[in-house]
């Protein structure tokens, strides 16, 4: 991929595809298409192949989802495996009809079983049950790795599929009911903080682990597996370390200032106990992460106060 090549960027308004374009530009990779859903819906077919047919790009990043926490997932199941399945479906075979160069696939580690093994490894894939709280996006994800394994072998598509880990950092979504754990977290105990709450709710028990890859070093990941990864088998991208959500939670706590209680809502699910990625097909191409979680939560933090004030 030299410096000139013509690289779309699916989903670069949201987290990752926002990453994977300042990291681009940071390279000076400069012929680079980032169209919004507004310009391009990746549901209609029809609008995508005339895209790609007046666009001609060499190389796609498929950072375009349905995306969401636990509760977005638990509670809107069919929205998520359309979606997705839709979204996906239609970039992984126009890609290849418009004679994409190369491809690179988002999945995530909830593809892998509730009680797998830790930490969980590639071939542990389709060996066990899902967490039901996400089943629907995982197998949607599911088939999106298998479609883009089974056109390399019947068509030779150079397509790769990345599995990250849980994902944060800037730009990240902060509404409380669809997010993911670490902006939720955030934004709680800044509102407390500025409204001088006595206590902070944390959903479910907080004994689940969580491992965090900060955004910028999943972009950096995937522009370097796009470059050197080229192979049927799916590679796990993440720190290779994990951590309590009670222990997270009070991190984030010090980090913001907040000085009152936490409770928990057992009410809420915990969802997978525990998603721990053996990284170690990622380490082995010499790939490490830059940021540390306390690092990163810091300086996403610093991110959410000044879109506030910008607000
Ligand atoms: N966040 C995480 O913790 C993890 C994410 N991933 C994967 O990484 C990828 C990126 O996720 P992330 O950046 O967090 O998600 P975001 O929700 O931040 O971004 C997703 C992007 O996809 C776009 N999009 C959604 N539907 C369509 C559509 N029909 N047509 C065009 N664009 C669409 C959204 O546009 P709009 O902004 O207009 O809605 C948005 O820009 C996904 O594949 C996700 O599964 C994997 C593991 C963990
Ligand atoms: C990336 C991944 O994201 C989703 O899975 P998840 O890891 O379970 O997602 P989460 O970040 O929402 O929660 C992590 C943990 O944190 C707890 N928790 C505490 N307090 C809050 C809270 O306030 N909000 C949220 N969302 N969670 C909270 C919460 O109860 C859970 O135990 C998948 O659906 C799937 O989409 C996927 O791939």
């Amino acid at each position: 991929m030299d410096r000139s090549a013509k690289i779309l960027v699916a989903g670069a308004r949201g987290l990752v595809g926002g990453a994977i374009v300042r990291q681009l530009r940071a390279q000076g990779f400069e012929n680079l298409l980032t169209p919004f859903r507004a310009e391009l819906d990746l549901t209609d077919r029809a609008a995508l192949d005339a895209y790609l047919a007046q666009h001609k790009p060499q190389f796609v990043f498929d950072a375009a989802a349905k995306v969401g926490g636990i509760q977005a997932n638990n509670q809107f199941p069919g929205d998520f495996i359309r979606d997705n399945l839709l979204i996906q479906t239609n970039l992984i075979d126009a890609s290849y009809r418009a004679g994409v160069e190369k491809f690179v696939f988002l999945g995530s580690s909830c593809i892998y079983p509730k009680f797998a093994p830790q930490p969980m490894k590639e071939e542990h894939l389709l060996t066990g049950i899902l967490e039901p709280t996400n089943s629907a996006y995982a197998v949607a994800k599911i088939a999106g790795i298998e479609m883009v394994k089974s056109y390399r072998r019947q068509f030779g598509f150079k397509g790769i599929s990345l599995m990250p880990t849980n994902l944060y950092g800037p730009g990240d979504n902060y509404d409380l009911n669809n997010s993911h754990v670490l902006p939720a977290l955030i934004r709680k105990f800044h509102e407390a903080k500025q409204s001088h709450a006595k206590e902070v709710v944390i959903w479910g028990t907080g004994t689940p682990r969580r491992e965090f890859l900060h955004c910028d070093d999943l972009a950096d990941a995937a522009i370097f597996l796009m470059q050197t990864y080229d192979s049927d088998d799916i590679i796990n991208v993440g720190v290779g370390d994990d951590i309590a959500i009670g222990e997270v939670a009070r991190m984030i706590k010090e980090i913001v200032g907040f000085d009152g209680a936490l409770v928990q809502d057992t009410s809420k699910p915990d969802g997978t106990p525990r998603k721990l990625l053996d990284v170690s097909r990622l380490t082995a191409l010499g790939w490490r992460p830059k940021l540390s979680l306390r690092e990163g939560i810091t300086q996403t933090y610093a991110a959410y106060q000044a879109t506030l004030a910008a607000a």
